[in-house]
């Protein structure tokens, strides 16, 4: 098999990075081009040592809350044609789940996540670099819907935590990595100038 072609998709949290992750996915399957996605947040540490309280009062939006290590090991394994044991986490409990799933990898890998252009020895990993730019307030929002519905949250906890950690951690981190993505994608997941565009690339660059 050729070489495995990386798309790495980062922006802020509800920004749309999901929904235009889906989006390629689609554009990739009707070209018959077998793709496996793999999110970041599935490399949140373990913190089963901790107690809960102190799971809840951990920030999520920094670095360090992931384990990079073990993303760039399994990007290396794919990129050499080797399956990878892609681990799986759960929002409500704040820790990754016991058991991890067999990846095989594919032409194509779309990796989706927060910080995954804010980290330097990554970005040398990737062949497509896409920001999803999406106003702060519309991510809120986003956030605030899907959190109650999806991750167990009160209106309030969202709230919070935003005030805390995802704002601050947004400015400190996230829109600095902005600079480095090849392509910067407005409105969100529904930009299918931007899906037709890196979609057509990839299909180029693969033949
Ligand atoms: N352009 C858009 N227009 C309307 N809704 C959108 C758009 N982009 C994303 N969404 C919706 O916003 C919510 C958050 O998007 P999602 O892709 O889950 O964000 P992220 O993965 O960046 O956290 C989802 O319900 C998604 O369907
Ligand atoms: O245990 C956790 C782990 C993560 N979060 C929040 O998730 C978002 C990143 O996920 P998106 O799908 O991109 O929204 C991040 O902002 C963390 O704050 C959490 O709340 N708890």
């Amino acid at each position: 098999m050729q070489t495995p072609l990386i798309i790495a998709i980062s922006g802020a949290s509800g920004s749309g990075k999901s929904l235009f992750t889906e989006n390629l996915l689609k554009a990739f399957s009707e070209q018959g081009r077998p793709v496996q996605i793999l999110r970041e947040d599935h490399y949140y540490k373990a913190q089963d040592h901790l107690p809960m309280a102190e799971r809840e009062k951990n920030n999520y939006d920094h670095p360090n809350a992931f384990e990079h290590s073990l993303l760039k090991e399994h990007l290396e394994q794919l990129r050499s044609g080797d399956e990878i044991d892609y681990p799986h986490y759960c929002y409500k409990t704040h820790t990754r789940l016991p058991e991890t799933e067999r990846l095989k990898p594919a032409p194509v890998i779309i990796l989706e996540g927060i910080m995954l252009l804010a980290r330097p020895d990554l970005l040398p990993l990737y062949d497509v670099k896409v920001f999803i730019d999406t106003p702060l307030d519309i991510c809120l929002m986003r956030r605030m819907m899907r959190d109650v519905k999806e991750r167990g949250r009160t209106l309030e906890s969202v709230a919070n935590q935003y005030e805390t950690t995802v704002k601050p951690m947004y400015h400190q981190f996230i829109e600095p990595s902005r600079f480095t993505a090849d392509v910067v994608v407005t409105q969100g997941g529904k930009n299918f100038i931007a899906l037709d565009v890196i979609s057509s690339h990839i299909k180029q660059a693969l033949q």
